[in-house]
């Protein structure tokens, strides 16, 4: 048997979990894959740093793995855009299959991944992209590839999963949590992907094209990050039985003359404690699918770490491998759809707001006189008074983005408003 040849670009947190998979596995895979896997070159940046791999497969020269004749697949764990996004143009053009854990890459220039993979016929796989170790990419592009997904909802940022579940459970500070997730090999080499929400929105981008067949990229999605969100918010959350999320949520628009769309966003959001996503704390992600003929599906695992991204990643090489030792093909890119992005002040969301007032007669009605003005409906009031002033909470009912943006906007310069105290959408309820 023939061996399937592999050389991996980067060695850090997943790119080590990935060598000692395919170590420790390799009379497994072995059997699995009907050929055996052999890594015939590993390029770090750093080759006299200490690590767990063997030390003469070590390069620094990443370009001649990728043009050697002796290599078959190139798994690719660098991470950004470049030099990744030339290599592995290079690799797949030239016919070599490759798997990447990549989103940054995979959301910005996916499509010239895939044209160059389909010019070639090399099988390009990227489970490991969005929410690690759970296998998600792969229902969508193959189990429900016969199906029409309406909805992709879900948490699949794993830092910021982390610190907002700390946020909640022990009121901990945000930076101390996230040097436990950077520790931890969560968060991503600069961490202003995860808590900025570029992750997610890399992730969702790729999520909504798989799920809808259409191209969406980073620049498609709207985003909001995490670090806005205080402690007052997720004081007010808790207040009324919510928790506070990252949500990355896809949907299928259809407008009323029948013209389909796709509205794609990242933003933290208040669900119910009740809710299945207020209950996946830590690293954990989970994603929601809605289709047609399915019903509603719910992904639940390890969304980040060595270890089980290197599963995915693994799991895809097997995939490859299989493919090689068939004469087959993984998927090609699906995009037929052609979809148009729809711009977030025209999604529909609902916000929860809570604001300091002065507590004497007629507030309220000046504070309900602007959501009528922008023709907004308020679904719950609360007040409560104090000695001069008083606490109140509103939850809307569901109106378009920018309405909602208005309203808080005129609200906020109301003399009798303090304070806005906190403004967050509300997801997951009627
Ligand atoms: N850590 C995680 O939980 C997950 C990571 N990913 C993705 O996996 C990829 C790798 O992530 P990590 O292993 O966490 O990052 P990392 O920063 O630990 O490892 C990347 C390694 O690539 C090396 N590198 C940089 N430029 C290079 C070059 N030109 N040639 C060779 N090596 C080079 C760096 O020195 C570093 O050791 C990224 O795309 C990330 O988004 C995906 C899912 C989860
Ligand atoms: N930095 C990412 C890693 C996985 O994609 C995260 O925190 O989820
Ligand atoms: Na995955």
């Amino acid at each position: 048997m023939k061996p399937i040849r592999v050389a991996l670009l980067g060695c850090g947190t997943v790119g080590t979990e990935v060598v000692r998979l395919l170590t420790d596995q390799a009379e497994d895979l072995t059997q699995r894959i009907g050929a055996p896997v052999e890594i015939v070159g590993i390029a770090v940046r750093r080759p006299n740093k200490h690590r767990e791999v063997p030390e003469h497969l070590l390069t620094t020269d990443a370009a001649a793995l990728v043009k050697s004749d002796d290599v078959d697949v190139i798994v690719e764990v660098i991470g950004g855009i470049d030099p990744t996004r030339g290599l592995l143009l290079e690799a797949l053009r030239a016919g070599k299959s490759v798997v990447t854990a990549n989103k940054a890459l995979l959301a910005e220039h996916g499509s010239d991944l895939f044209e160059a993979a389909d010019a070639s016929g090399a099988d390009l796989y990227f489970e490991a992209a969005v929410a690690g170790a759970i296998p998600l990419l792969r229902p969508l592009r193959e189990s429900l590839a016969g199906d029409r997904i309406t909805r992709v909802m879900g948490i699949v940022n794993g830092t910021t999963n982390f610190i907002l579940s700390a946020m909640d459970a022990t009121g901990a500070g945000y930076a101390e949590t996230l040097e436990e997730a950077s520790r931890l090999g969560y968060a991503e080499a600069d961490p202003t992907a995860d808590v900025d929400g570029f992750d997610a929105a890399s992730k969702a981008a790729i999520l909504a094209s798989l799920a809808f067949h259409t191209r969406v990229t980073a620049s498609d999605v709207y985003r909001e990050g995490i670090r806005a969100v205080s402690a007052a918010d997720i004081a007010a959350a808790k207040g009324l039985g919510r928790t506070v999320k990252l949500l990355a949520i896809c949907e299928r628009v259809v407008s009323p003359s029948g013209q389909e769309s796709v509205a794609v966003r990242v933003h933290p959001a208040m669900i119910p404690r009740t809710h299945p996503l207020a209950s996946v704390n830590g690293a954990f992600n989970a994603v929601f699918v809605e289709a047609d003929a399915a019903g509603e599906m719910m992904f639940y695992g390890q969304g980040a770490g060595g270890a089980p991204t290197a599963s995915a990643v693994v799991g895809d090489l097997v995939a490859v491998a299989r493919n090689m030792v068939a004469s087959g093909h993984g998927p090609r890119e699906s995009a037929y759809a052609a979809l148009s992005a729809q711009p977030m002040g025209n999604t529909p969301t609902r916000y929860h707001i809570s604001l300091d007032v002065a507590d004497k007669a007629g507030v309220l009605s000046q504070v309900a006189a602007v959501f009528a003005e922008h023709d907004v409906s308020i679904a719950a009031v609360r007040q409560e008074g104090r000695t001069e002033d008083a606490s109140l909470v509103i939850v809307t009912h569901a109106a378009t983005d920018a309405a909602l943006r208005s309203t808080v906007d005129k609200i906020g310069g109301l003399p009798v408003v303090r304070d806005v105290v906190s403004v967050m959408r509300v997801e997951g309820e009627e």
